[in-house]
């Protein structure tokens, strides 16, 4: 694969890029985050310092939001390895195909949906998400779980989901957005770039990219407080982490991201909110 192995870069990254960032990076990943590679969800009243059951609950509320039942078909763009498809599958009894840009999590994905005994209505694939294989209106619902970040191209991956969409299918997006700019000529610190497409577009200019792709936007749902706790169980996670990742490389990276991590999370603290957006598209063009 063609580009830059130096990961402080802080140019945009290209979909080849985040491919090789997640397939080196599979192992830190599975022992930092655990399972579902996305922020955990704390509604009020809820205490519990688990990331995992904080990850399964923001996946159940993402379901709670498709509404589909056992006669839908659901794509689930950057699938991860396949746990947020795997728990839906169980939930909401959808058939769903996962798309990813990293071949290693499909082998993941498939073993999860199998050892579930979901496999017979949930399958993985490598695919693009800025080109996607898949006829036009072929899916009930759409959901991007944290995917929209990584897209060098938003506008490309957003008229894709919604070609892909039948009309008035649904669009799910759990996605983190910009609530303060750096001041007007701070350079970021480099370690914050080591994440690929990391920093997002505004609240505002989100939603305008949703609209601009054909949607009609339903709700936009800040959970920015019910997510915060993510950063300390992400840093408690990290600070006991020690890499074991197989290639020279691969653990190099995992070193570069492990200490870049606190920053990363500073930077996402302060500068950051998450939104769940839903968006239909309309019924006739
Ligand atoms: C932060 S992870 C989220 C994974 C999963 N949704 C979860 O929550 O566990 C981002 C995912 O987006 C995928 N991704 C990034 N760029 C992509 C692209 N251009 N096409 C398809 N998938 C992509 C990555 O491979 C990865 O699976």
């Amino acid at each position: 694969m063609e580009g830059r192995t130096d990961l402080t870069d802080q140019s945009t990254f290209t979909a080849d890029e985040v491919a090789m960032f997640y397939d080196q990076l599979e192992e830190f990943f599975s022992a930092v985050l655990g399972e579902s590679i996305h922020y955990g969800y704390w509604p009020d009243g809820i205490d519990s310092p688990s990331l995992t059951d904080a990850q399964d609950r923001l996946t159940a509320l993402l379901g709670e939001k498709l509404a589909l039942g056992p006669e839908h078909r659901l794509l689930d763009v950057g699938c991860g390895t396949g746990r947020p498809a795997t728990l839906l599958a169980e939930a909401l009894g959808c058939d769903i195909t996962g798309i990813t840009i990293a071949e290693r999590q499909i082998e993941a994905a498939d073993q999860r949906a199998a050892a579930a005994g979901v496999a017979d209505r949930v399958r993985f694939q490598l695919a693009d998400a800025m080109g996607m294989p898949f006829a036009d209106d072929e899916f009930d619902a759409v959901l991007a779980l944290e995917s929209l970040l990584h897209m060098p191209d938003k506008k490309r991956a957003l008229a894709e989901e919604h070609r892909v969409l039948r009309p008035g299918g649904l669009l799910v997006i759990a996605d983190f957005f910009e609530t303060k700019p750096l001041p007007p000529g701070t350079v970021p610190d480099a370690a914050v770039d080591v994440l690929p497409n990391h920093v997002p577009p505004p609240l505002d200019e989100m939603t305008g990219l949703v609209r601009e792709a054909g949607f009609e936007v339903t709700e936009v749902l800040d959970i920015t407080e019910q997510t915060r706790r993510s950063g300390e169980a992400i840093l408690a996670a990290i600070g006991s982490y020690r890499p074991a990742v197989d290639s020279v490389q691969g653990k190099r990276i995992a070193e570069q991201v492990q200490q870049a991590i606190p920053l990363i999370v500073e930077h996402a603290q302060e500068h950051t909110g998450y939104v769940v957006l839903t968006a239909r598209k309309a019924v006739s063009a």
